[in-house]
């Protein structure tokens, strides 16, 4: 079912929080809330839960006003990032709570929990008790025990954060398929863009209680909007460096922090702006590009991962195994290096607002050119 938010504003004391806020989550929906610590993003989901009392603005659930409502009126279910299980109860007495408080027939409660138990995969751990499950089987408790109640909309908190690495990488899978399953509405707050890119449908990306883009995992990633999204999506994200564009026959210069330039057969705006360049675009050369100094590097096997710096400005660098030049290992920290710029997509954002100012395809022209 579809949630709209109208002109929500929700504040603590006198800090507000959310201001005239306004979203349109579609039915059947994985929407995710992306944002670092502290963007609003659990006020959000809280105000949707009707959990903290808002200042103004409606919440609609499938077009049904529900701002007045209480929480367990309003049809949604919520998955804590702590899991929030009764320790002394059986998984099975956990996952049913609720369906016993309503005075649901045992027969039927039974089918319930054995259905999501099947489905979730704990059937083998319906009679045993939360510590002894491992921390993705307590998650997957807590997901069973929203999902018997058959909600309109599931809302989760971080529910993978307290899992390790490995363990959320398969929740992630886990959550996919699960919400295929379902085609249930699912509201879902991170602050890791990785998990949002590999869960979402859409992505909200938050910074104090602004929204800074709306758009696929793919929107975000191929055309972020400004610098906090280009810097947030993307993982390294893309390095983003003060450059200044100057006109140039035919085309533009763009000097980046007076130690080299791109030539683009685009026009752009002169004047001072920020580029930004995806890491896996960059790649290093022995003599000509742009100067920097050689900080370290860290090898993934399939990549190397190289970090160098410009002045005090970091710069990363993704380079692939058949492009790490042989000498790597050899580089010393603070020795001189040069950059060059693959083709690709380069971003020019405004030094002030932030916002893009135009894409690049970058090289892209001059190789046709050489075609002729
Ligand atoms: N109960 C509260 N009383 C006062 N201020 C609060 C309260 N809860 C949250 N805040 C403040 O509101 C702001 C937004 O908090 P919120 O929990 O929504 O952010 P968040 O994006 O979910 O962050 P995190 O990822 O750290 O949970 C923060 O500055 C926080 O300190």
């Amino acid at each position: 079912m579809s949630v709209i938010i109208e002109n929500l504003t929700a504040r603590y004391g006198d800090k507000y929080i959310l201001k005239n806020f306004n979203l349109r989550v579609e039915d059947g929906e994985f929407f995710v809330i992306l944002g670092s610590s502290g963007s609003g993003k659990t006020t959000l989901l809280r105000s949707i839960a009707g959990l903290i009392p808002i200042d103004d603005g409606r919440i609609l659930i499938d077009g049904n006003d529900v701002t007045d409502l209480y929480p367990s009126d309003r049809n949604i279910a919520m998955v804590f990032q702590n899991f929030a299980l009764y320790p002394h109860m059986t998984v099975y007495d956990n996952i049913s709570l609720n369906l016993k408080i309503k005075h649901v027939p045992k027969d039927e409660i039974k089918k319930k929990v054995s259905d999501v138990a099947e489905m979730l995969h704990i059937s083998q751990h319906l009679q045993k008790y939360p510590r002894q499950l491992s921390g993705g089987e307590q998650q997957r408790v807590g997901i069973a025990r929203a999902m018997v109640r058959d909600p309109s909309v599931f809302l989760m908190d971080e529910p993978l954060s307290n899992l390790d690495a490995k363990l959320r990488r398969e929740m992630l899978g886990e959550l996919r398929s699960f919400h295929e399953k379902v085609k249930k509405t699912i509201i879902y707050v991170c602050h890791d863009q990785d998990e949002a890119m590999a869960l979402a449908d859409r992505i909200l990306v938050l910074n104090q209680g602004q929204i800074m883009q709306l758009g696929t995992p793919d929107e975000l990633y191929d055309h972020p909007a400004n610098v906090f999204v280009a810097g947030f999506i993307g993982n390294p994200p893309m390095n983003i460096l003060e450059c200044d564009a100057e006109e140039k026959s035919g085309g533009t210069r763009i000097d980046v922090m007076n130690s080299g330039y791109l030539e683009v057969d685009d026009e752009i705006p002169e004047g001072k702006m920020f580029i930004g360049i995806r890491p896996e675009l960059i790649g290093l050369s022995d003599h000509d590009g742009i100067s920097a100094s050689f900080d370290y590097f860290i090898n993934s096997g399939l990549n190397a991962e190289v970090h160098v710096k410009i002045g005090d400005t970091p710069i990363r660098a993704v380079i692939p195994k058949e492009e790490i030049p042989a000498n790597l290992r050899d580089l010393r920290n603070g020795e001189s290096i040069h950059l060059k710029v693959k083709p690709g997509t380069i971003y020019l954002y405004d030094r002030e607002s932030g916002s893009i100012v135009k894409e690049v395809d970058y090289g892209a022209s001059r190789e046709i050119k050489k075609a002729d």
